[in-house]
């Protein structure tokens, strides 16, 4: 059964120990999770299979970045593994992110949702800058979006701040968009942030959160006041 919410919490922990006793707390029928680099770099896929197994769609964000081959090779290693969504960076090309849907493609059985990164939620202009980018990020996210729509990817993850004007250069494209802090919570190292229910109102398909369920004194109540709040 997929899960009706729009909430896909970040499993970001150093041990497998750490991410099962979150998971243990969560409803797979209120939200999705998401294995990131970290947590898959200790663990490798048995964490997926683990959480897959108890019932999870997993997102595995491990944002693939390399040549065409190279990256259309891991996600259809992603595909095998059974995962609901994976991701590629835009900024790989449109050469990159079309082998990929290529690969996907040629995949029997139902196939994982194709997400292109765009601009990171932890950047602003002046991080652009520094990379040799002189654009606003909605800018630069607008000129991957179209990259993305030619490539046939499903979606792209930006921030909610740039939703209504996504939604309106690419409709058919999903956002998935991090950098969600509900009022009053700490920013962290997000920069492009919105609140859960701001999000969903500018237009996003899913909500990444992370820190402010993991690291609440309750998760699972932060998870149900979440959820209320997007009701
Ligand atoms: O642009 C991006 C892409 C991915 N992320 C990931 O989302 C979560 C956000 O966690 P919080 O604790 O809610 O900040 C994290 O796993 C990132 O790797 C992102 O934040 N921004």
């Amino acid at each position: 059964m997929s899960c009706p919410t729009p909430i896909i919490v970040a499993l970001d922990f150093p041990s497998r120990e750490a991410a099962l006793d979150l998971a243990a707390r969560l409803d797979p029928a209120q939200c999705r999770v998401k294995v990131g680099k970290e947590l898959f770099t200790r663990c490798g896929p048995e964490i997926v299979e683990t959480l897959q197994a108890q019932g999870f769609e997993v997102f595995l964000d491990l944002k693939f970045h390399d040549i065409p081959n190279t990256t259309a090779m891991a996600v259809k290693a992603a595909a095998e593994l059974g995962v609901w969504m994976v991701n590629v960076h835009c900024s790989g090309g449109l050469r990159m992110m079309r082998a990929c849907r290529e690969t996907l493609d040629g995949i029997a059985g139902r196939r994982p949702l194709l997400i292109g990164v765009t601009v990171l939620t932890s950047m602003e202009r002046e991080d652009l800058a520094g990379i040799g980018l002189d654009v606003e990020p909605q800018q630069q996210v607008l000129r991957l979006a179209a990259l993305a729509e030619q490539a046939g990817l499903d979606g792209l993850v930006c921030s909610a701040q740039e939703a209504p004007a996504l939604k309106a250069a690419q409709p058919r494209l999903q956002l998935v968009t991090p950098g969600i802090r509900p009022a009053g919570s700490a920013q962290d190292d997000q920069r492009r942030i919105l609140t859960p229910r701001q999000a969903l109102e500018a237009g996003s398909d899913y909500l990444v959160i992370g820190r402010p369920i993991s690291q609440a004194a309750d998760p699972a109540r932060a998870l149900a006041a979440l959820v209320a709040e997007l009701r």
